[in-house]
């Protein structure tokens, strides 16, 4: 007989394990992305066997006998489906995309902001977490970021190229993939505006589609000169290198997109200062227009809670934090706006407005 007891303790063993295993999980998912074994099934019409993917991922003929297994994990972690065929039929496992994977296709695909959090140089940091907490330094002059680089993530992007292209162009991937989603469902945000500057925009991505889906407003780009530098010519999109500390340029309306969830209170009061003086220095009063998490905003499913969780550590990175209403109010109150309103519409993050 079995007792309940070892039961429950051998059910706990198993959390434990999933847990401690959710790094082969995230391995396996960079690992489908180095091979790009998404396209791969994509070329196939969407579905391929084992023999089709060895074929098509240029795999060392001595590695392919492992294939099914990394194949086997990817399929119990949602990434791809297996479609078994009946038992006693001639035919092979057909691994089909999923939705979760079809975000790895196509020309607007989620491949560089996945890369990016799964890269050596943004995973590492984590394996001393624990170290940080017991370091003397205070948050603000020692990031766990820093204590594995010796530097902050501003500046190695400010002198190491690869890993500024390697920011810029995921965070353009981010942008493509949730701005699209704001001008087409939520397009009434820019009804009225004749101008938008996209505060911290990278290489504009979301400027861009402002622009392209609303052409009577002119948009532009607030960057550090070393991003604005590598901005795609040809575009309506004007970008002016600055700094969002000292000052902004005037505007109806200013965009800030995963900006502010990287700074502590203190710069975010002084980055949303400045946008009060840009928006106000026009006759009519704008309107700044945020992309971020509200914790405990939008759907409040346990996997929204956890992922939100989830980024608020992660973001501990950069010294960011992700913020609750509460903690946003504070932060929009001391910088001298009079309202705000909340909009959780885009999964686990939400579009806040706030007026001055
Ligand atoms: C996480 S990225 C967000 C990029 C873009 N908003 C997006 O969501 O795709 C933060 C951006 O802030 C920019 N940034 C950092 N410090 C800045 C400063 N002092 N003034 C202007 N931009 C700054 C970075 O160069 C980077 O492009
Ligand atoms: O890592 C970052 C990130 C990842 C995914 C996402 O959907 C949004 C994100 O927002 C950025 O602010 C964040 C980040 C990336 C690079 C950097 O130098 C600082 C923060």
């Amino acid at each position: 007989m079995v007792l309940a007891n070892s039961d429950g303790q051998l059910d706990a063993q198993v959390e434990l394990y999933r847990n401690a295993f959710a790094i082969v999980k995230s391995m396996a998912l960079k690992s489908a992305l180095d091979l790009r074994i998404a396209d791969a099934i994509d070329h196939h019409g969407g579905a391929a066997t084992l023999a089709q993917l060895a074929a098509e991922l240029t795999l060392h003929p001595s590695k392919i006998p492992c294939l099914h297994r990394l194949m086997r994990t990817l399929a119990v972690s949602g990434v791809f489906t297996v479609q078994h065929p009946a038992v006693g039929a001639a035919d092979e496992p057909l691994y089909t995309l999923t939705p979760l994977s079809c975000l790895l296709v196509g020309s607007s695909n989620l491949v560089p902001i996945t890369s990016m959090l799964l890269h050596p140089k943004f995973v590492t940091p984590f394996l001393g977490i624990g170290k940080w907490f017991q370091n003397e330094l205070p948050p603000d002059q020692y990031c766990i970021f820093k204590q594995t680089h010796g530097e902050s993530v501003w500046e190695l992007a400010s002198h190491d190229t690869a890993f500024d292209a390697l920011i810029n162009d995921a965070m353009v991937s981010d942008s493509n993939f949730i701005v699209d989603i704001v001008v087409r469902e939520h397009g009434e945000l820019f009804q009225g505006l004749s101008s938008l500057v996209d505060v911290g925009g990278g290489l504009g991505a979301a400027a861009q589609a402002i622009s392209k889906a609303f052409p009577e407003i002119k948009c532009s780009v607030l960057d550090l000169g070393h991003v604005v530098a590598k901005a795609p010519g040809g575009t309506l999109v004007e970008y002016v290198a600055g700094d969002m500390f000292e000052s902004i340029p005037p505007a109806n309306a200013i965009f800030l997109k995963s900006v502010l969830h990287d700074w502590g209170d203190v710069e975010c009061i002084k980055i949303l200062k400045n946008c009060r003086k840009a928006i106000s220095s026009r006759d009519t009063r704008g309107k700044v227009i945020i992309i971020d998490i509200v914790v405990g905003a939008g759907p409040s499913n346990q996997k929204h809670r956890e992922l939100q969780a989830l980024f608020d550590l992660y973001i501990m990175f950069v010294n960011g934090i992700q913020r609750d209403e509460q903690e946003w109010k504070k932060v929009f109150l001391d910088a001298g706006f009079s309202g705000y309103k909340i909009m959780p519409v885009l999964g686990f993050r939400s579009i806040i407005e706030i007026y001055p």
